[in-house]
C-alpha cells in the first residue's frame, strides 16, 4: 500500500496559541461569559488580567511553531528564554534569545510556559510534576502542542491544589475532550480549547487541496509526497 502524506502550516496553531496566551492573561472567556449572563466586569475567582509586556515567556520547543511564538512575545515586549535540545537553543541564540541555563532554571523563571515539542518516545511526559511544581505562583501553562508531553494527571493536580496557577490547553489525552473523560474541563483556572489549532479556512484548504492532488497524481501513475511504499 504506498501513502501519501499531506502538508501542514504553522500559521494557524502559532495564531491560536497566541490567541489562548491572551485571552488567559485577560481572563476574556470568563469576563465575556459573564457578561452574557448581565454581570459587568466579574471574572469570579480569577481577579485581574495582567499585560504581556515585561514578562518572561518560556518556550519549550524550538521548531516552526516555537519560532512564530517567540517572534509574536518579541512583539509584544517580553523576554522570551528557550528551552530544549542543543541545536534548538543554539538556533535560538543565534536569533536574539535566551537559552535556559537548566530545565529547573526555565520553569522557575517563565511567567508563561509554552509546549512546542513533538511527542516520540523521548518527549512522552517529559514536563512532569515537580516541573511544574516550580512555576510561579501566578504562571500560566499553554500546550496547545498534545498533552502527553505532560506527565499523566500532573496538570489537573496542580491547578487544583494552586487555584492561582493556570493553563490554556488546546489538546487533550482522550478527544474529544468530555466533561466525562477530561477533569481540566470544570477548572476555573484551565482555558480550553476543542483542539483549534489547525481548525482554520487556510490550513483545510491547504490540507485538502493536497490531499486531492495526492490522489490525482497516483491515479495519473505519478505519486507524489510518499511515505511509506509495499507496507
Ligand atoms: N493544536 C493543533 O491543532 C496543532 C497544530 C499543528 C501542530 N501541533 C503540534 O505542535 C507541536 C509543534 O509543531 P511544529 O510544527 O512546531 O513542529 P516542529 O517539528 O517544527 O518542531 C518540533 C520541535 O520539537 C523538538 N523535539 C522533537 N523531539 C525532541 C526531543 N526528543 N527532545 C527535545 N526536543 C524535541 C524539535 O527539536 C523541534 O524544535 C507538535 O506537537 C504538533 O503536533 C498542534
Ligand atoms: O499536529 C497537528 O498537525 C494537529 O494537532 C492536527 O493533528
Amino acid at each position: 500500500m504506498a501513502v501519501a502524506e499531506g502538508v501542514g502550516s504553522p500559521i494557524a496553531p502559532a495564531e491560536l496559541t497566541w490567541a489562548l496566551i491572551m485571552s488567559a492573561s485577560r481572563h476574556l472567556p470568563t469576563y465575556a461569559s459573564n457578561l452574557s449572563k448581565g454581570v459587568w466586569q466579574q471574572s469570579g475567582s480569577l481577579g485581574l488580567g495582567r499585560v504581556l509586556q515585561g514578562l518572561t515567556l518560556g518556550i519549550w520547543g524550538y521548531g516552526k511553531i516555537g519560532q512564530r511564538i517567540a517572534r509574536y512575545a518579541e512583539a509584544f515586549g517580553m523576554r522570551v528564554l528557550v528551552w530544549g535540545r542543543e541545536p534548538s537553543l543554539q538556533l535560538a541564540q543565534e536569533q536574539g534569545f535566551e537559552a535556559a541555563a537548566s530545565k529547573d532554571d526555565f520553569f522557575k523563571t517563565a511567567d508563561i510556559v509554552s509546549l512546542h515539542l513533538r511527542l516520540n518516545p523521548a518527549t512522552m511526559a517529559c514536563v512532569t510534576e515537580q516541573d511544574l511544581a516550580l512555576m510561579k505562583a501566578d504562571s500560566l501553562l499553554v500546550n496547545t502542542s498534545r498533552a502527553e508531553l505532560i506527565e499523566d494527571g500532573a496538570l489537573y493536580r496542580q491547578l487544583k491544589a494552586h487555584p492561582t496557577k493556570r493553563a490554556a490547553v488546546d489538546v487533550f489525552s482522550h478527544e474529544p475532550a468530555t466533561l466525562d473523560n477530561e477533569p481540566l474541563l470544570a477548572l476555573p483556572n484551565a482555558l480550553c480549547s476543542p483542539h483549534l489549532g489547525y481548525v482554520e479556512r487556510n490550513s483545510y484548504e491547504l490540507y485538502f487541496r493536497i490531499a486531492f492532488e495526492n490522489v490525482l497524481a497516483f491515479a495519473q501513475g505519478q505519486p507524489q509526497n510518499l511515505v511509506h511504499v509495499d507496507i
